[in-house]
């Protein structure tokens, strides 16, 4: 049976407000600032670690998400180590790690996990958007949207409605949203 309401443990308010657009009315986002460790290891373990490490921690029902930046040229890292990377290098220099290859592509994926309590599997609702890497181009107010070109824009210099619908994040809350109507009593 679907939730009434979810418990996204995430410590990244950029997240929370996209989500809550996206979802609209259709369920109640709650939250809670828990920081998690993140296992190092593939996008669909670091997830379902991460979340099931959320609902221990909680005691009960937990959503989580773990966004990732692939750049195809490099072997689809940083991936899962992109915050780690913008943290070093900022917006404004992200691009440069590119600079040596030809291939600017890049993939953003989201994994949101939603797990109902200790001791359950998770279930995972991934996203994913294909874009190109660029010097930064629009306000640097979440992540990497500046370095992140969709179809000539950068998600910064998109409305963030326009973003919601295409973005990697839209797409994994899409298939939350058919769940959610899917369990629903
Ligand atoms: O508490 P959690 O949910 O883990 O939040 P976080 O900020 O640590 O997020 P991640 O571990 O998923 O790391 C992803 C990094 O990518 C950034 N990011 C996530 N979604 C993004 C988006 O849609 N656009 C730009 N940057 C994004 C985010 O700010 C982090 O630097
Ligand atoms: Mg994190």
């Amino acid at each position: 049976m679907a939730p009434r309401h979810l418990n996204f443990i995430t410590g990244n308010a950029n997240k929370l407000s996209e989500a809550r657009a996206i979802l609209g009315d259709m369920i109640e986002l709650r939250t809670q600032n828990i920081d998690l460790p993140e296992l190092q290891g593939t996008i669909e373990e670091i997830s379902l670690d991460k979340c099931r490490r959320a609902a221990d921690t909680v005691g009960g029902p937990v959503l989580v998400e773990d966004t990732c930046l692939s750049f195809n040229a490099m072997g689809e890292l940083p991936g899962p180590y992109i915050k780690w990377f913008l943290k070093a290098l900022g917006p404004d220099n992200l691009h440069k790690m590119l600079a040596g290859f030809d291939d600017k592509s890049a993939q953003a994926i989201c994994t949101f996990a939603y797990c109902e309590g200790p001791g359950h599997e998770p279930i995972i609702f991934q996203g994913r958007t294909d874009g190109q890497i660029v010097a930064s181009r629009g306000p640097t107010v979440f992540g990497w949207d500046s370095c992140f070109e969709y179809e000539g824009q950068t998600y910064a210099e998109m409305p963030k409605e326009e973003k919601n619908k295409i973005s990697h994040r839209g797409k994994a809350l899409e298939k939350l949203k058919t769940w959610l109507v899917e369990h629903a009593d």
